[in-house]
């Protein structure tokens, strides 16, 4: 979308209006207006700033490249799951098979971005689907898991985005997400324990049932012999 004015002029007529729902990413209507190369240069002016601020010398060899380092690091690595065009291609295939129990693909290494702090979030996903028909490539769902993960996220709307994306591809209801997650904003700063971990969870459709969920429960439990 394309307005007249400076950006500044644009996103001040936009105020707080949203395009999403509670389950979707706050995004601004004009988030790709700016294309990734002046994201990373204004982002690279506002790093600068606050090093900067708080007194450091961006003169200093180590430190000179850091306003560049972390505007990449944000557009392009850990928030470059914000466009949609990055969402992965997730193919599926007949069940021709008729595998006919669930399909469980745990231990999912995640790293996401706690979005009220902007400190990591480090954890594992766990995703089970029963088949209505098709399946997917078992990579694609890491890749979805990745692709939600590299916003600035909290849990709870992380493990929605993966169950519904899931339930679009594969066409089904039966899909489940539980995450175990340590969030630095709880482990390194504020109240500072490296203990706690946040756990999250999304039955749909059959994992609502109690038994199909304890199945799928029991399997992340169950100790990987090799
Ligand atoms: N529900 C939820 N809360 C989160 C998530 N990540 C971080 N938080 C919490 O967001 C809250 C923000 O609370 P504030 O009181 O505004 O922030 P704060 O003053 O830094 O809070 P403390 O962390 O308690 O020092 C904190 O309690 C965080 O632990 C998440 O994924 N889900
Ligand atoms: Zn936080």
């Amino acid at each position: 979308m394309k307005t007249e004015g400076t950006l500044e002029d644009h996103f001040e007529q936009l105020g707080d209006d949203h395009i999403s729902s509670s389950e979707e990413t706050p995004l601004r209507k004009d988030a790709f207006i700016l294309s990734d190369e002046e994201k990373i240069e204004r982002i690279k002016d506002s790093v600068r700033e606050i090093l900067l601020t708080l007194g450091m010398d961006l003169e200093d060899d180590s430190l000179k490249g850091t306003p560049n380092r972390v505007a990449k690091m944000f557009v392009k690595e850990i928030f470059g799951g914000l466009h949609p065009d990055k969402k992965p291609n997730s193919s599926t295939f007949d069940n021709k098979y008729k595998y006919g129990e669930m399909l469980v693909e745990k231990n999912i290494t995640l790293y996401s971005t706690c979005e009220h702090h902007l400190l990591p979030i480090v954890g594992r996903a766990h995703i089970a689907y029963i088949s209505g028909g098709s399946v997917v490539g078992l990579s694609k769902m890491n890749r979805i898991v990745d692709y939600y993960a590299r916003r600035p996220q909290v849990q709870e709307r992380l493990n929605i985005q993966i169950v519904r994306e899931l339930q679009k591809v594969l066409g089904t209801e039966d899909v489940a997400c539980v995450i175990d997650a340590k969030h630095l904003c709880v482990n390194s700063r504020g109240i500072r324990d490296i203990e706690s971990s946040t756990v999250t969870a999304e039955y749909g459709g059959k994992f609502k049932e109690e038994a199909v969920r304890n199945e799928f429960l029991e399997y992340i439990n169950m100790d990987t012999q090799f």
